[in-house]
């Protein structure tokens, strides 16, 4: 109540870029009053890991952003090295049992808000994006990448299948054998790899830039009917809907049976281990 009686004040300020922030702040949205396209970055300090808080806030604001009627939707990061680095694993190592049921269920929410959303949308990929991070890079309709980052589905590299959605975005974006051998040697992509096989549509030097990119994209859609270009995405994407919703309850269980398993549990530990061993060696 009080969120949306802030927010209809915001709408009627007269600013070139309206903040819609959520209290928390694990996200921002900034419109911008000329385009009217909402920016929504993601803001969880250090490293942008999708734990069940961030995830909740991505979905509220998502919803926020098609609820107030944008023009278009653009996915960015705080952070200057990295847009996200995919799943919060301290969610997944020694887990609380609701919580972890919780993030696979606010991860799949977020998916699907993203893949069914109404509106353009296009990612400012201005950092490293793995695993997670290529699930929310890729679930957009364009991407815009800057140099010397990596982007791409490394769960098998982790011992861990890739679930259906991350699938479905690759295949919306890559050709099927590209898309396949990807997923299934769980390949990270250098941003000049991911522009050669189409991963990202274009390379920028700036965030700033990526930002402009993506709203040249939305704005590819300006004298198309809203109706008529939603309903043409919806079609296109209607069968890998429907098969999400058919395998998502199953899915939540694989997730579970496989993050509790005792080998899994061990090799989450080691990695967790040598992620925090890398920054240690960087000190010294
Ligand atoms: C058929 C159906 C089957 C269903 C079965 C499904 C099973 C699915 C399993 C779950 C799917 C998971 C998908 C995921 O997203 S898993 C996450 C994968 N992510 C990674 O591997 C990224 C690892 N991180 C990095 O590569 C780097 O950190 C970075 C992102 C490139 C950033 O590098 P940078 O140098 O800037 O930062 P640091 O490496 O120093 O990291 C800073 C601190 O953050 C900690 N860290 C890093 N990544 C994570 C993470 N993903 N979760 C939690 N914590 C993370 C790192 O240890 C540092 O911590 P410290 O400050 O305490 O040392």
């Amino acid at each position: 109540m009080m969120r949306s009686k802030f927010l209809s004040l915001l709408i009627r300020a007269p600013s070139v870029c309206r903040s819609m922030s959520t209290a928390t702040k694990l996200t921002t949205i900034d419109v911008n009053d000329k385009t009217g396209i909402a920016t929504l970055t993601l803001n969880r300090s250090p490293i942008n890991a999708l734990n069940v808080e961030l995830l909740q806030d991505l979905n509220e604001s998502i919803k926020e952003i098609e609820d107030n009627k944008s023009r278009g939707l653009i996915l960015t990061s705080s952070n200057d090295k990295v847009f996200s680095a995919g799943l919060d694993l301290n969610e997944m190592y020694r887990p609380d049992k609701d919580r972890a049921r919780l993030l696979w269920i606010k991860l799949q929410d977020v998916w699907l808000a993203l893949y069914s959303c109404d509106l353009p949308t296009a990612a400012a990929i201005n950092g490293y994006a793995p695993a997670g991070g290529c699930l929310l890079a890729t679930v957009c309709e364009y991407r815009v990448m800057l140099p010397k980052c990596r982007i791409g589905f490394n769960e098998t590299q982790l011992g861990i299948v890739p679930p259906i959605f991350c699938m479905f975005n690759f295949l919306n974006v890559l050709p099927r054998r590209v898309a396949e051998r990807s997923l299934s040697q769980g390949q990270m992509f250098t941003t000049e790899q991911a522009l050669q096989i189409g991963l990202v549509d274009d390379v920028v030097s700036s965030k700033g830039e990526a930002l402009d990119k993506c709203t040249k994209f939305i704005d590819t859609f300006a004298k198309v009917n809203p109706l008529a270009r939603s309903l043409a995405k919806q079609q296109f994407r209607a069968a890998d809907l429907q098969r999400f919703q058919t395998e998502r309850a199953k899915d939540l269980e694989s997730f579970l049976a496989f993050i509790n398993h005792p080998q899994m549990q061990e090799g989450l530990g080691i990695y967790l281990n040598s992620l925090k061993k890398k920054q240690q060696l960087n000190a010294v």
